[in-house]
């Protein structure tokens, strides 16, 4: 007699996954609308083999380009293990697709709005009031409610100016820059175009949270506030804190003591920062401007808003942490990209000189007329995401997606870097197209397309509050930037274009670019002239 196939089949483990593989394969055979629900509960959407014990391993680095392989091979959603869930291990879904992303995320938003549990960054460094780490619920409510109505594209248009003079002030640093490091008048290497974007983006959140702009990125304030981000990236690395995998350990007397001496010292820091321009609001009684930010409405909204002082003082600090590196990593992936895309540079340049001319820089107000230049901007958002492998969001129900179960209590997480890689909505996609952007009418007006736009911000209820605000910073510093110079690689030094930080928030690695200024000069006139032109253009011109 044959061997019966079951004889093989030893444990009650590989029983059960035996037939899940089975439901497995033959739900792969099948299109997604036609696979069929497992005998007693739904399947999990399909994922790479995992060790029984450990689960899937693979390299925390990158792990986002790795999942875009995944997705190639399993399907828009693929499912992952670490440990066993229920016992210090998780079960996560990964959306690699557009549709799937909107089917899930955003259907499913109120399912989905939880955060994974960080014990170490979320409860203790931030004593649970960091908004990118709250939980959801009342606390989460709260806070959301008050960061939204502030950061809506209206509250972002009276950021306009200064957001404009501290872009102005990014030209005069890359200008200072040339008069500092050149002896070649009619261009120049720079090699800290990356530290002025940052000193940039430094200086507008700031404004926003507390209206008051830094001198430099060494400001004594700016850096207390990056000292703090630093311990919080690394705190949020993941496997830095074991107690997020055994939560038991914190109940271990001096094992989270680093984390909750970090916390006093934000808390100190956010507190005497709010407690500033409260000062300011006295003496404003007094006669003293003070100029609008998020802190002075949070102050004067907080018994509607029904925060406590410590929360208020942590939603306006938590605003350089979200707001300032995510701001100047985009401006520096479009510079980066001008660079490496000539024919796509010189659209923008031929649209900025149609639209504006060359006898003044452009402005928030010339916007709606430079479509390529958004076209761009959003393109850069897809080509090199910022934050591209998404944040984790938690789902605090069972959510079904075309016969498959996300179960409860799993993380969830929308891969930016493969959403921008669907191969049904950006074909070709390692290949910088501004183009894909731009949709035509009938009478050949063009436009940006507005459906795609917003998903390298996340998705759903967590959705990125900050989207318009850091949209307006990238356009009118690649607008100004364009404007004033040419971007060209220099040839010494070749950039990497997949060369990036491996922090959540990815940053370039540091790269050159040469600027030559874009001023005629009549016949005769030195080269050199064309730095003075430029610079008397940017410190004259009014804003
Ligand atoms: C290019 C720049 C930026 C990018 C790529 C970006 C991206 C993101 C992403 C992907 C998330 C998580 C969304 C999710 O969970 O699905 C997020 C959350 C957040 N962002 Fe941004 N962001 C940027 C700029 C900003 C700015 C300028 C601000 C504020 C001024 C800001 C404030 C926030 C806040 C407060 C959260 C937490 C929201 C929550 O957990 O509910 N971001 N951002």
């Amino acid at each position: 007699m044959g061997r019966c196939v079951f004889q093989s089949v030893r444990t009650t483990q590989t029983w059960v996954t035996f037939i899940r593989t089975h439901i497995k394969n033959l739900n792969h055979t099948l299109p997604h609308h036609k696979r069929v629900k497992a005998s007693s509960s739904l399947p999990l959407p399909p994922g790479p083999p995992a060790d029984s014990i450990w689960g899937n391993s693979f390299d925390a680095a990158f792990c986002y380009r790795r999942f875009e392989l995944w997705t190639q091979e399993y399907g828009p959603v693929f499912s992952l293990r670490q440990g066993i869930p229920g016992l210090g291990g998780t079960r996560t879904i990964i959306i690699g697709r557009h549709q799937a992303a909107v089917e899930i995320m955003e259907k499913h938003g109120a399912d989905l709005s939880d955060r994974p549990n960080s014990v170490a960054a979320g409860d203790t460094l931030s004593g649970g009031m960091r908004i990118l780490l709250t939980k959801s619920g009342e606390r989460f409510k709260k806070l959301r409610k008050a960061l939204q109505s502030h950061l809506q594209p209206k509250s972002v248009a009276s950021y306009h100016p200064v957001l404009t003079q501290s872009a102005r002030q990014h030209m005069l640093d890359i200008i200072e820059e040339h008069r500092t490091m050149s002896s070649d008048t009619s261009s120049f290497v720079s090699t800290r175009h990356q530290d002025h974007a940052r000193r940039y983006a430094a200086a507008v959140v700031m404004a926003l949270a507390y209206g008051k702009v830094p001198d430099s990125y060494e400001d004594p304030e700016v850096q207390a506030v990056n000292r703090c981000l630093t311990r919080l990236g690394y705190a949020m690395r993941p496997g830095a804190w074991k107690v997020d995998v055994l939560p038991f350990l914190q109940y271990i007397p001096g094992y989270l003591n680093e984390l909750k001496s970090g916390h006093k010292e934000e808390l100190g820091l956010f507190k005497s920062q709010l407690q500033e321009v409260r000062e300011k609001m006295v003496r404003n009684a007094r006669g003293e401007e003070v100029p609008s930010s998020f802190g002075k409405y949070l102050i004067e909204k907080q018994p509607i808003l029904r925060l406590s002082d410590d929360e208020t003082a942590y939603l306006a600090g938590s605003m350089f942490g979200a707001g300032s590196d995510t701001s100047a990593s985009a401006i520096s992936v479009a510079l980066m990209a001008a660079t490496c895309y000539p024919l796509a540079q010189k659209a923008i340049q031929d649209e900025l000189d149609i639209v504006i001319g060359r006898g003044r820089p452009p402005t928030f107000s010339d916007q709606d007329s430079l479509p390529k230049t958004m076209a761009f901007i959003h393109e850069s958002f897809r080509w090199r995401p910022v934050t591209s492998g998404g944040f984790p969001h938690r789902a605090t129900k069972d959510v079904i997606w075309q016969n498959y179960l996300i179960p409860k209590g799993s993380t969830v997480i929308g891969n930016v870097w493969s959403v921008g890689r669907d191969p049904d909505l950006f074909p070709d996609p390692e290949r910088f197209d501004h183009t894909r952007w731009i949709v035509s009418d009938a009478e050949g007006r063009v436009s940006v397309r507005d459906d795609l736009k917003s998903y390298p911000f996340g998705f759903g209820r967590r959705v990125c509050p900050g989207q318009h605000m850091a949209t307006a910073s990238t356009f009118i510093n690649l607008a100004l930037v364009l404007w004033a110079f040419n971007l060209t690689p220099d040839t010494k030094n070749p950039i990497d274009t997949y060369a990036f930080t491996e922090s959540a928030n990815a940053h370039p690695m540091p790269f050159n670019i040469v600027f030559t200024p874009r001023v005629s000069v009549k016949p005769g006139d030195w080269e050199a002239k064309k730095w003075e032109i430029l610079k008397e253009a940017f410190e004259t011109y009014g804003f």
